[in-house]
């Protein structure tokens, strides 16, 4: 199991060319909130745009729209129960999931539309949904977020047998094959045939949306930056636990949205590398 060290950080965050606009940096389509669960994609948005993103759109329940653009005017909406084909087509990444309650229809349909060369990040309820509904993946480059508890629901093995080896064999089993990101206390980061172990991070991040954040993240740096699907997911993983480790000196617990608040402020410690070598991350 190889350790995650900030050189994941250095080798992905880089100084961005003059001549660019924001269709250089991803067309991130969000999918998810019903009117319960709204606040999953307004984190899912929030990290995604400050981690970046050239342009976002999320696609939820209507009653969330004001909310959202009481927090972020930068995205934009739609309603989730309308045709996204259109969206869909448009998006570098998709991420579906977060707080998507019980909207099989719409994880279907989007499943039923997303290209082979797409980005889709299944979290939260998607991930519940595939294991219910046993659904097949798309052909795309895929990403599955899980907690313990959602994998143990994906893959069939109990939190506790949870091993590296056992969860190799369940991640073999999935077609197209997916990078497998199960999050908990040193999560763990599965491609198909290496296993990446995140070391920092901690219990002051236990609190809900964070998990939510860390997926607008994947989205974001994977629709920006120009490396491996697997190198950007590790670095959104390592930049959300450096984010909570930093805030956590001074804090008992880090809530969602201050992690977002705080990916600017790394990014350009990260880009500007030769001037903060001595800094922590
Ligand atoms: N503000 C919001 O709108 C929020 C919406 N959320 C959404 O709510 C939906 C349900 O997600 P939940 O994760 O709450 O519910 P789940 O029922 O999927 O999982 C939570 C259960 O798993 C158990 N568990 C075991 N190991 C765990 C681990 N390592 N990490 C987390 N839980 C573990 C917990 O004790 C809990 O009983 C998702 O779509 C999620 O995105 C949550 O993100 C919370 C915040
Ligand atoms: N004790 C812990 N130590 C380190 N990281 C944690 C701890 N508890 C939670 N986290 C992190 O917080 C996130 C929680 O994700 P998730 O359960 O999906 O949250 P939510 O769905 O509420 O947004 C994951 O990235 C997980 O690794
Ligand atoms: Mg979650």
């Amino acid at each position: 199991m190889h350790k995650l060290t900030q050189e994941i950080l250095k080798q992905t965050i880089t100084k961005r060319a003059n001549a660019t606009h924001k269709g250089d940096y991803g067309r991130i389509l969000i999918i998810g909130g019903t009117e319960q669960y709204g606040g999953a994609v307004i984190m899912n948005a929030l990290a995604a745009v400050n981690s970046g993103a050239g342009l976002v759109t999320v696609a939820t329940h209507p009653s969330n729209f004001t909310a959202l653009h009481s927090h972020l005017p930068e995205a934009m909406v739609t309603d989730y129960a309308k045709d996204l084909t259109p969206f869909i087509t448009s998006a570098d990444v998709i991420l579906i999931g977060s707080g998507l309650g019980e909207e099989l229809a719409i994880l279907t349909a989007t499943l039923s539309k997303v290209k082979t060369e797409q980005i889709l990040i299944l979290d939260g309820s998607a991930l519940t949904l595939l294991a219910e509904h046993q659904l097949d993946l798309p052909n795309a480059r895929i990403v599955l977020t899980p907690h313990e508890m959602e994998w143990q629901r994906l893959s069939q093995i109990e939190i506790a047998e949870q091993t590296p080896a056992k969860n190799l064999a369940a991640l073999a089993t999935f077609t197209p094959n997916p990078i497998l990101v199960l999050k908990k206390f040193q999560t763990e980061i599965y491609t198909a045939d290496q296993i990446f172990q995140l070391t920092i991070g901690g219990p002051y991040q236990a609190t809900g949306g964070m998990g939510d954040t860390l997926a607008g993240m994947i989205a974001g740096f994977a629709g920006q930056f120009h490396v491996s699907l697997e190198q950007a997911v590790l670095a959104a993983v390592y930049a959300h636990s450096a984010i909570a480790d930093d805030l956590a000196r001074e804090r008992y617990v880090v809530v969602p949205t201050q992690i977002s608040a705080e990916i600017p402020k790394l990014m350009h410690r990260y880009a500007q590398k030769d001037e903060t070598k001595t800094k922590n991350f």
